[in-house]
């Protein structure tokens, strides 16, 4: 299996040209420093130099330092500025509201706000539910989140937690046409957290909690779930879970194992380790072990975080003590959900025949993909830029959008179960391999498999509230 990275920093590097060089010095700097030219503009003519834009890809910020280099040292050329164009796509925030109905004269505006709001909010006020029909509530999703877990990066504040927000945000339009909210508090305490979040949910037909830390994660959703009519999903746990659980199946299928054979080790006994537990245990899988910085979750001892407390009498059968050398030792598959560097090449030599490594950290994840390639049947990240994304965006979307659809109370069991087994029949079975047990993020099928597939298991569970019509013609 040869692993191909798509991607790495992308620049632009605005050059003055004098007229004693040439464009061809510059692509032979780049060129010499390794790096990939992938546009080129022209900004400026003047009599004596011309003024460029070079998008270029390198590999890292100590590749793009090298390329800076080797083009200031050629004679004539003067770099001007270095853009990172995803620093240039964050620029005023990546996401805006747009009006559905344009206002253009008194009656529009007679219509839209005072005078005649004033008898669509008396509609409402005589009866709730129709905040469904009547405003955005059918389509909206608040994407909460305190800041204190955000990708790997742990407790970086509200503000900086914004552009996963804002990017989970164009996520939901993008693939699922779902209006959703960014929104980053100020507390860390659960009780302010649940207490703001019902606060603000009238507005809203679900709750997506994201990067909230755990064991904080666990109370914050189960309390919210209790209090709320209104779907209520922690992505980092379930979303990542149900991904995940797709991904299993497909790789099951190219190395001939079953669940109900496997042996798991979930590295990371946090929010999507201990969801991730629990779909593989739904899924039938007999044998997970969970291991976290102290070493393995011991079966029967008592944790005083409460949900490793649960953790310890539902994993580990075999008793398992020790670290995560202890754990690997003859396992079927790894599942990383904790931080970069935790896997070792030793650690994989170790595992069962065709081992299956998911090193899910982002952005870093517990291997180098590059060095766990000879050692793995299939390999997995949480990373756009490999084969095998296992991330949360294959799920949310979908699942928001069909739980929307059925006006669901609640997203419960079934509609997880039912959201993995969409995701991974997106991928046909005639095309299945090493590399490619994951639809791509842009594949279209996945929204449209996963929301029919949780709108239904909706209602077969009794949580939807509507019947959605589903457009078969599109199919
Ligand atoms: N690919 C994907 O779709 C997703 C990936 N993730 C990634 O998984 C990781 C964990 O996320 P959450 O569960 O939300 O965080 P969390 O903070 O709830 O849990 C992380 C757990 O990993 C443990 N951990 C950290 N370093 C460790 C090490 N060196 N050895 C053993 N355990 C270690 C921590 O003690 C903690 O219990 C992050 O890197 C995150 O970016 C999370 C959600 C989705
Ligand atoms: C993908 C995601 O939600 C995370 O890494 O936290
Ligand atoms: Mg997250």
């Amino acid at each position: 299996m040869a692993i191909q990275q798509t991607s790495g920093l992308s620049l632009i590097l605005r050059l003055q040209i004098d007229n004693t060089a040439s464009f061809s010095d510059v692509a032979s700097a780049i060129g010499e420093a390794g790096g990939d030219i992938i546009a080129v503009d022209v900004i400026h003519v003047h009599k004596d130099h011309v003024v460029r834009d070079i998008t270029v890809n390198v590999h890292n910020e100590a590749h793009r330092e090298r390329v800076v280099e080797s083009l200031s040292k050629r004679n004539g050329i003067k770099v001007v500025n270095v853009s990172d164009r995803t620093f240039l796509v964050h620029l005023g925030g990546k996401i805006e509201i747009q009006a559905r109905t344009p206002v253009k004269n008194r009656d529009d505006l007679s219509r839209v706000y005072t005078p005649g709001v004033a008898r669509v909010c008396q509609a409402i006020a005589e009866d709730p539910s129709k905040a469904f029909q009547l405003t955005i509530k059918r389509n909206t999703v608040a994407v909460v989140s305190d800041g204190t877990a955000v990708l790997g990066l742990g407790d970086i504040g509200p503000e900086a937690a914004m552009p996963v927000m804002e990017g989970k945000a164009m996520l939901f339009k993008q693939f699922a046409d779902v209006d959703a909210f960014p929104i980053c508090l100020n507390t860390k305490d659960p009780d302010e957290i649940v207490r703001t979040v019902i606060a603000l949910s009238p507005g809203f037909g679900g709750i997506n909690l994201e990067d909230i830390s755990s064991p904080r994660c666990f109370e914050v959703e189960e309390r919210l779930k209790e209090a709320l009519d209104i779907p209520v999903f922690h992505d980092d746990q379930h979303g990542t879970a149900v991904v995940l659980l797709a991904g299993l199946i497909n790789a099951l299928k190219i190395v001939d194992k079953r669940m109900e054979d496997l042996r798991v080790v979930v590295c990371g006994i946090g929010a999507a380790g201990v969801a991730c537990t629990r779909i593989l245990k739904s899924a039938g899988v007999p044998t997970v072990i969970g291991v976290d910085r102290q070493g393995i979750i011991e079966a029967g001892k008592h944790y005083e975080n409460p949900v490793w407390d649960w953790y310890a009498q539902n994993s580990n059968p075999e008793k398992l003590t020790g670290t995560l050398d202890d754990a690997i030792r003859g396992a079927d598959v790894f599942i990383g959900v904790s931080g970069p560097g935790v896997l070792t090449v030793d650690h994989l030599k170790s595992m069962a025949r065709d081992p299956i490594v998911f090193a899910m950290a982002n952005p870093t994840p517990e291997i180098a993909p590059e060095d766990a390639e000879p050692y793995v049947r299939i390999l997995a990240t949480g990373r756009s830029d490999y084969p095998n994304q296992i991330n949360n965006v294959l799920c949310f979307p979908g699942m928001f959008r069909g739980a929307l659809d059925a006006r669901a109370r609640d997203i419960n069991e079934d509609m997880k179960l039912a959201a993995a087994d969409a995701i991974a029949s997106c991928v046909p079975e005639d095309q299945l391999n090493e590399q490619y047990i994951i639809p791509s993020v842009f594949n279209k099928q996945v929204v449209k498999a996963v929301s029919r597939a949780v709108a239904e298991a909706a209602y077969r569970s009794g949580v939807a509230r509507r019947v959605p019509k589903f457009d078969v013609s599109a199919e």
